[in-house]
């Protein structure tokens, strides 16, 4: 596994430093809290791209005739193959003394000891739904996602006890549908971001609202059918930024709320009570699709846990409406969101241009959703950070990733405290157990509590936040 005499020292010294300051540890938080790492399909697995009978999917398609919108050109096709490598990998977690694994099945695919946490959906559509009739463009899609489900819930619900329908639907629609940089690469061609047709204040609505509906009608068919005889829970999986208002003045505090609505309230709400957000129906008007009753029915309370991926925080100020004639969800919301006020950054910088450190947020989103929303049963299953070092072979830089080791400390500091507040959280899971192939960005970026050598076999190595996070996970 490479471990050198030095990184132990190093990691002795780093823990004695780090528990000097704060003994925060496994045992910091109630007994059967899930620590795990979350990974995906396309990003990790699809090393074998054509095998198994896996059929293209919308970022086999869209890497490929769209190499330029991805940073190094490059695609999923090889990952990091753990399709061949997830013995040895699951090995890592166990070395690591992780609880949980957090991974979504490949649509195009259909495709184990570790508790298995498992996505449905992590973006990759089969590219033929996308030509059959636009993929989450058409109502079409609820019904062949519900049959999609069903064969997962058949073939795996035995081993699979917690079931997340969508991963961040609303990355899936920002990034595939309002700015393009995500597959199918639509947006608005007056916003000039290189897309390949679409529609930004129209289209996000239809592709948000039959997401919304394919969870549900797989919801109720779970709850129906497999449930009682499988034992498992279902939920979904949202990404929202923390927004904090620029000022404390109440057009700014309701700016704030506003971006939070337009990008978490967007599919919470619904969920949650069957309904959008009023701020998204009054600003939109006809835009925003509508749910008949029985939709409204199936969709409320369609989640018995959620799951809540968090990045970082923005600053959110009031906005008036454009002048431009052409609407786009880009600026629906009436807010101007930055990470910079005044010239001052939200939080300390990181190795990603978006991440800036914000660890309160963590807990000032949990407290929020457990006052707005009931305090709902909430598993964190994503949160992490992107290193500093542009590397590209397992030097002693490129393993030297304090930077993460702080980050992922102070969100659990934070996150323990929202525990004490009495928020229903049960589990964490770092993104990401390995390097892996993280979309726009290609390869540039490294996500991983271990890297992977991409010159050199996919060669898997621990980084020092490995050690830091398996002598946590001890203790
Ligand atoms: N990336 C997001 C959410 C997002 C979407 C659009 C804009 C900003 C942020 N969410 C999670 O972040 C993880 C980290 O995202 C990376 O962040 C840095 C970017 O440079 C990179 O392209 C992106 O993959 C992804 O790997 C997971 O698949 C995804 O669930």
């Amino acid at each position: 596994m490479g471990i050198k005499r030095w990184h132990l020292v190093l990691v002795w010294i780093l823990f004695g430093w780090v528990s000097g300051v704060c003994s925060l540890s496994r045992a910091s938080f109630p007994v059967g809290f899930i620590f795990g790492t979350a990974s995906s399909s396309y990003q990790q697995y699809e090393g074998a791209a054509k095998e198994g009978g896996r059929d293209p999917s919308i970022w086999d398609t869209f890497s490929h005739e769209y190499p330029d919108k991805i940073a190094d050109g490059s695609n999923g096709d090889v990952a990091i193959d753990s399709y061949h490598r997830y013995k040895e990998d699951i090995g890592i977690m166990k070395e690591m003394g992780l609880d949980a694994y957090r991974f979504s099945i490949s649509w195009s695919r259909i495709l184990p000891s570790i508790q298995p946490f498992v996505t449905l959906f992590h973006w990759d559509l089969p590219q033929a739904l996308e030509d059959e009739y636009g993929g989450f463009l058409s109502p079409r899609i609820v019904d062949d996602f519900r049959d999609y489900a069903e064969v997962c819930f058949k073939e795996f619900g035995d081993r699979v006890k917690h079931w997340i329908t969508l991963n961040e639907p609303w990355s899936y629609t920002y990034g595939g549908y309002v700015a393009g940089f995500l597959a199918p690469g639509r947006c608005s061609d007056w916003q000039n971001l290189n897309c390949t047709g679409g529609d930004s204040a129209v289209e996000p609505y239809l592709v948000a609202h039959h997401l919304l509906l394919a969870h549900a009608v797989s919801v109720k068919l779970y709850r129906q059918k497999y449930q009682a005889s499988q034992e498992g829970v279902i939920g979904m999986t949202l990404v929202s930024y923390w927004f904090v208002p620029v000022s404390n003045a109440k057009h700014q505090q309701n700016a704030a709320s506003r971006a939070l609505d337009f990008m978490f309230g967007w599919f919470m709400k619904p969920i949650t009570i069957g309904n959008y957000p009023h701020t998204m129906q009054s600003l939109l008007g006809n835009r925003l699709p509508k749910f008949n009753k029985m939709q409204s029915k199936i969709l409320k309370g369609s989640f018995d846990f959620l799951g809540l991926n968090y990045y970082t925080a923005i600053y959110a100020a009031y906005a008036s409406k454009p002048n431009v004639g052409k609407s786009s969800y880009l600026t629906d919301a009436r807010t101007s969101l930055s990470s910079y006020h005044n010239g001052i950054p939200i939080g300390p910088m990181t190795g990603t241009k978006w991440i800036y450190m914000y660890p309160r947020g963590i807990r000032d989103l949990l407290l929020y959703t457990k006052e707005k929303y009931g305090n709902p049963l909430i598993y964190i299953t994503e949160n992490g950070v992107g290193d500093t070092e542009n590397v590209s072979s397992p030097s002693k830089e490129a393993l030297n990733d304090k930077g993460r080791i702080e980050y992922h400390r102070r969100h659990l500091s934070s996150l323990q405290t929202a525990i004490k507040d009495g928020v229903n959280v049960k589990g964490y899971f770092a993104w990401s157990l390995l390097d892996n192939f993280e979309w726009a960005s290609g390869y540039t970026v490294r996500f991983g509590f271990n890297f992977v050598d991409y010159k050199n076999g996919l060669k898997r190595y621990p980084k020092l936040s490995a050690q830091w996070l398996k002598i946590f996970l001890k203790n």
